[in-house]
């Protein structure tokens, strides 16, 4: 049995708002802003256990998110671990960091994770975006959206409904879509 409605564990306002958007009514969405631990590893080892931790917070079914930002110059960094970077050297520092490579093309990697609780082993529905990182371009409403671009616009100069057409949250968000479909 694929569940009713999702409970989407977020401390994070502009990913729920995507989600939000993106699902439309799809499946009812609830929501418990918790900002979640996250270990180091591979983008599914951090995924995995920030859902586990999740479920057993909630001690009940989850529905979490974890993002990264992967440049291909640095071997995947920052990926996971973007949201340190971002904190601490925001856009423009991280749009400096590619100085010293020629190479600027980036991934946004959204992965979903679903546990139906304590105990489950959690689901992964998983999205990804090319791009390239450029000089800061439009508003500075979410995270690294300024540097991120995609045929000719960073996410950040696109309107909602745009970004949210091609945007790694919404290739995830498909997959699980599908799987929620799926009946059996
Ligand atoms: O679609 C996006 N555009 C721009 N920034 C994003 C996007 N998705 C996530 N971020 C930012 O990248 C980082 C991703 O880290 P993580 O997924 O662990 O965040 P969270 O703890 O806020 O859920 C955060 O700083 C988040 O604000
Ligand atoms: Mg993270």
């Amino acid at each position: 049995m694929r569940p009713q409605s999702l409970n989407f564990i977020t401390g994070n306002k502009n990913k729920l708002a995507e989600v939000e958007a993106i699902l439309g009514n799809a499946i009812p969405l609830q929501s418990r802003a918790l900002d979640l631990v996250e270990i180091q590893g591979t983008v599914q080892e951090v995924s995995t256990d920030k859902c586990r931790r999740a479920a057993e917070l909630i001690n009940g079914p989850v529905l979490t998110e974890d993002t990264c930002l992967c440049f291909n110059a640095m071997k995947g960094l920052p990926g996971p671990y973007i949201k340190w970077f971002l904190k601490a050297i925001g856009p423009e520092g991280l749009h400096n960091l590619l100085d010293a490579y020629v190479d600027k093309s980036a991934q946004a990697v959204c992965t979903f994770a679903f546990s139906e609780g304590p105990g489950h082993e959690p689901i992964i529905f998983q999205g990804t975006t090319e791009g390239r990182i450029v000089a800061p371009r439009g508003p500075t409403t979410f995270g690294w959206d300024p540097i991120f671009e995609y045929d000719g616009k960073t996410y950040a100069e696109m309107d909602k409904e745009e970004k949210n057409r091609i945007s790694h949250r919404y290739k995830a968000l498909e997959k699980l879509r599908a799987w929620l479909q799926h009946e059996d």
